[in-house]
């Protein structure tokens, strides 16, 4: 009997020959991996964000290809394709017969959208994160219009602050002194000053990313209960995305500042406050650096890395002591995350398959580093 070839074989006889092919061979058997060293983490998250299904054009779990090749999907780019691409470059690697020094893992994490704080916050602090024995991480990235590919390195800190202004009630038709909105007011005023100030230090210098200053946007306002009624509290709600290079604690302080020059019995709370922000070194020094941009010289690709707006589950890795970078192999694509018609051209998808391939090639095969000791 001859071999059947792969396309009519069923696949679980494809996947057993695969097996059969690597060299387990006592007394050395090639288990593809050195456990001394530490491995490489593909993480991605399984959940979406929500959808404005009516503003669609095509179903958005449908997954729908139109004829051109793109495909339009919730999660096409944040981040459903980067686990495809992970498994799949992982299965050309093992398919190829490839070994490497250092085990690949891969994590599918739930929650990231809303904080990771039942997903990865939870897991960097078990048992079962510390057997993996990362070394390394990649996580999500953003598309990059252009023909460049995008990393990040880093991440702005998110911080979403309730303040609350109290003050003296009344009829809505009077002059009252010290009212709850008019030191809300000066507060909002206060921070959307500062907005002003870094929306403009970001526009004036174009070595700057959007990365690089401090965001905050006014995302909540709550209080009042009739037309006629001066409410005794009011409350205003933001979400600052703070630089990476800024210091806190004095950023808390200017919090406070600006609630307290707004007059009696207006307060702060957070909601969100992430106090660790990391930097993984993109020095050409360091050796996980070093692999991963060779990849992109030796591909001749354009790589340009920067701090991640948002907030991706890396954090959590990299408060843990794992360097980790945001990567999603998407070039020539606009930034759809969370967006409507969120969309991701089929070509586009496939390349980074084969950016993974090089890639996981490249970061398993890092030689042994003195913190694998
Ligand atoms: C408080 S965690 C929020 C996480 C979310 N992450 C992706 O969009 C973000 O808003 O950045
Ligand atoms: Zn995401
Ligand atoms: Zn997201």
């Amino acid at each position: 009997m001859t071999s059947k070839g792969p396309e009519d074989e069923h696949p679980s006889v494809t996947l057993f020959r695969q097996y059969l092919r690597i060299r387990t061979v006592q007394p050395k058997p090639d288990y593809g991996t050195n456990p001394a060293l530490s491995s490489i983490l593909l993480n991605s998250h399984t959940d979406v964000v929500p959808v404005f299904k009516e503003h669609w054009s095509h179903d958005p779990f449908e997954a729908f290809k139109d004829s051109e090749g793109y495909i339009y999907g919730r999660g096409t780019q944040d981040m459903k394709c980067v686990s495809i691409q992970y498994l799949e470059a992982v299965r050309r690697l093992k398919v190829e017969g490839h070994s490497f020094p250092r085990t690949i893992h891969m994590t599918f994490v739930p929650d990231e959208e809303i904080g990771g704080h039942h997903g990865m916050e939870l897991f960097v602090q078990r048992p079962e994160f510390r057997a993996l024995r990362a070394g390394f991480a990649l996580d999500e990235g953003l598309a990059n219009p252009t023909d460049a590919y995008t990393v990040f390195y880093s991440e702005r800190s998110v911080w979403w602050v309730r303040v609350t202004s109290t003050g003296r009630p009344g009829h809505g038709s009077r002059f009252i002194e010290d009212t709850a909105a008019e030191k809300l007011h000066k507060v909002v005023s206060s921070i959307l000053a500062f907005r002003e100030k870094e929306r403009q230090r970001l526009q004036s210098n174009p070595h700057l990313k959007e990365g690089d200053v401090t965001s905050v946007n006014l995302t909540k306002l709550e209080g009042g209960v009739a037309y006629n009624v001066v409410p005794a509290s009011m409350s205003a709600g933001f979400d600052f995305r703070v630089a990476p290079d800024v210091d806190l604690k004095a950023f808390e302080k200017q919090l406070h500042a600006w609630c307290q020059t707004a007059g009696e019995g207006v307060t702060l709370e957070f909601v969100q406050k992430w106090m660790k922000p990391q930097v993984t070194s993109i020095d050409d020094s360091d050796p996980w650096w070093s692999a991963f941009s060779r990849v992109f010289k030796d591909m001749n690709l354009t790589l340009e890395a920067e701090i991640f707006p948002a907030t991706t589950d890396s954090r959590y890795l990299r408060a843990v002591g794992v360097p980790a970078l945001g990567f999603s192999p998407m070039n020539h694509t606009p930034v759809l995350l969370h967006d409507h018609d969120e969309r991701l051209h089929e070509a586009v998808f496939l390349r980074g398959i084969d950016i993974y391939t090089q890639l996981l090639s490249a970061l398993a095969s890092v030689p042994a580093l003195p913190s694998d000791s």
